[in-house]
């Protein structure tokens, strides 16, 4: 079991920070993105989510978890976007950060040079096992990092990438399990063998 830490100073001293969310599909990043930004709504901090607008898997609106748990979320169409909507805000959260372009990187970083934490989440690795879109350089200037790591659904060991079920080679490719499945190192490349034997 991955017990988060409650990180209480980074929960209430208000300095900008930016925490980064990694990890395969199923992984719980989107639920630990909701379960920190509840808290600071707790805390009376002003809190506002971005997501993609492409990003209409579930909801159109709103950040929706494999679990249904959900929050209001803006859909925004690229990253430069998110600077509109953030004056007088002291938390930002931002789902599939994956799919935003490369200058989400210079977003988080002048909003957390102007006071503001950010929570940003994304996929670490694409259907491929390639970093995804601006998730690493994202790491490289967080103050914190959280890989989280789902459940392999071959074996039962954690899961390392999402192993794309469906034969399309888009990198862009929305889906849940019908689509994806999270497996482990080992299982992954089993995997990819037996497709390539075919
Ligand atoms: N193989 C799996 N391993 C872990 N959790 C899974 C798995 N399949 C489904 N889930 C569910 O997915 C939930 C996490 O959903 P979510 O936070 O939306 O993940 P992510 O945003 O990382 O895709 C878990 O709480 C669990 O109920
Ligand atoms: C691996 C991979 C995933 N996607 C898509 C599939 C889902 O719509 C999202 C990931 O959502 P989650 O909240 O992390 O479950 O990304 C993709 O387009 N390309 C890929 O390679
Ligand atoms: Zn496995």
């Amino acid at each position: 079991m991955v017990v988060f830490s409650e990180g209480h100073k980074a929960e209430t001293c208000r300095k900008g920070r930016i925490e980064v969310i990694c990890g395969s599909m199923f992984s719980g990043k989107t639920e630990e993105l909701i379960r920190r930004l509840k808290r600071a709504t707790f805390a009376r901090q002003r809190v506002e989510i971005f997501k993609p607008s492409i990003d209409v898997r579930y909801s159109e609106e709103k950040v929706v978890s494999h679990d249904n748990n959900s929050i209001p979320s803006t859909p925004v169409d690229s990253s430069a976007s998110i600077l509109l909507f953030t004056s007088e805000i002291d938390v930002v959260g931002i789902d599939e950060a994956q799919f935003f372009d490369e200058g989400l990187t210079e977003v988080c970083n002048e909003l957390a040079n102007n006071g503001i934490r950010v929570i940003v989440v994304g996929l670490d690795m694409d259907y491929k096992g390639i970093p995804f879109g601006p998730i690493p350089s994202l790491c490289a200037i967080a103050d914190e990092v959280t890989k989280v790591h789902a459940i392999c659904v071959k074996c039962g060991d954690l899961a390392y990438v999402s192993h794309r079920t469906v034969h399309n080679d888009k990198r862009v490719l929305l889906g849940e399990k019908e689509e994806y499945e999270p497996l482990c190192r080992n299982c992954y490349r089993k995997a990819l063998e037996k497709e390539s034997s075919k």
